[in-house]
């Protein structure tokens, strides 16, 4: 018997653990594009998720922006089907007439799709094929325009989606592991022309940034930045919790906040209980921004009798009384 490749085992490894102590007994299904990725991850998600007494299927999604899209859509659920997954859905989407610009119109598409695909089948899980490289991107991307803790923080190996568990197996999987893993089993990898284009911000990173940060800094470059992700979203997360306690002792009524408890909190804890307070009255968070957060917390901090804030989503919010509520 041939010896296994090791990126092909090293991928095996982390999907093992991945489906380890997933609870709920529907299958996981694999968002797969044809990228070397996803693909990577279909194979070994194929392999393993059986072996752990679950199924797995696969869902590739359509979004008709290409010439040929939908015969790519369909090459990838043939080979879901060889590979033995099941079930195997390649869905159309429309991306026009979203909010947003294509990239996020598309992902907006794209994601809803999968979420709607993993209720259909009761699913235990959605898994996506992000890698250590994707994360190392995400985080240069981050601190290129200036984001907070929950930015640098990256992607989460683990998050819900609508209710839906998704799960990145690959976090700590090398884009170059993908692709041996990929040669080794002999797939064929759809190559993304998006991937390559110069407009998208993320592919001039992964072009032209993150290759001249490796040749002065060294190979460690990568997994540096990722490991930055976790340490960030370890803190970002006890801040959470503390904010999640700190805005239960601030309420007031049904929709209000106690001035003097907000000002007795640190300012880190504090932005973050207003944050949460704004996404609760209905800001969308998409557009509620770090300055929507400062202008809040001046009506606890810098007082001098101002009128409302504005906040997205049509919303006002004033300091009466010693306490802050949402006002006409
Ligand atoms: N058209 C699609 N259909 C289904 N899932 C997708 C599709 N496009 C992306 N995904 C999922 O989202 C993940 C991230 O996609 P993205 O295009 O950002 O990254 P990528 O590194 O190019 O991944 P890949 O090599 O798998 O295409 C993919 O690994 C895959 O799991």
């Amino acid at each position: 018997m041939a010896a296994l490749a090791p990126p092909v085992a090293a991928i095996r490894l982390a999907v093992r653990r991945a489906l380890t102590g997933l609870p709920g007994g529907g299958p996981v299904l694999v968002a797969c594009s044809g990228g070397a990725d996803s693909l990577a991850l279909a194979a070994a998600t194929a392999f393993v998720a059986p072996r752990s007494g679950r199924r797995a299927g696969l869902v590739t999604v359509d979004h008709g922006l290409q010439a040929g899209s939908a015969g790519r859509a369909a090459d990838v659920a043939r080979w879901g089907v060889e590979a033995g997954l099941d079930p195997v859905e390649a869905v159309p989407v429309t991306v026009a007439g979203r909010p947003g610009g294509p990239e996020a119109a598309a992902r907006d598409a794209r994601y809803q799709a999968l979420v709607d695909a993993a209720r259909r089948h009761g699913a235990a899980a959605l898994l996506v094929g992000h890698t250590r490289d994707d994360q190392a991107e995400t985080v240069l991307l981050a601190l290129a325009r200036g984001a907070g803790p929950r930015g640098l923080a990256g992607m989460p190996p683990r998050r819900e989606l609508d209710g839906v568990p998704l799960l990145r197996p690959l976090l700590d999987v090398t884009r170059e592991q993908t692709r041996k893993a990929c040669a080794a089993l002999g797939l064929t990898v759809w190559e993304d022309p998006h991937n390559a284009d110069p407009s998208y911000a993320r592919a001039r990173v992964r072009a032209d940034v993150l290759p001249v940060l490796v040749g002065a800094l060294g190979e460690g470059v990568l997994d540096n930045l990722a490991r930055t992700a976790r340490l960030v979203a370890a803190d970002t997360a006890a801040l959470d919790d503390l904010a999640s306690a700190a805005l239960a002792g601030a309420r007031v009524g049904a929709d209000g906040l106690a001035v003097a408890v907000l000002a007795d909190l640190p300012g880190a804890v504090r932005t973050r209980v207003l944050h949460a307070w704004a996404r609760e009255l209905g800001a969308p968070p998409a557009a509620l921004s770090h300055r929507h957060v400062a202008a809040l917390d001046a009506l606890v901090t810098d007082w001098h009798g101002q009128g409302a804030t504005a906040l997205p989503g049509g919303l006002r919010v004033a300091r009466r009384d010693g306490t802050l509520r949402p006002v006409d």
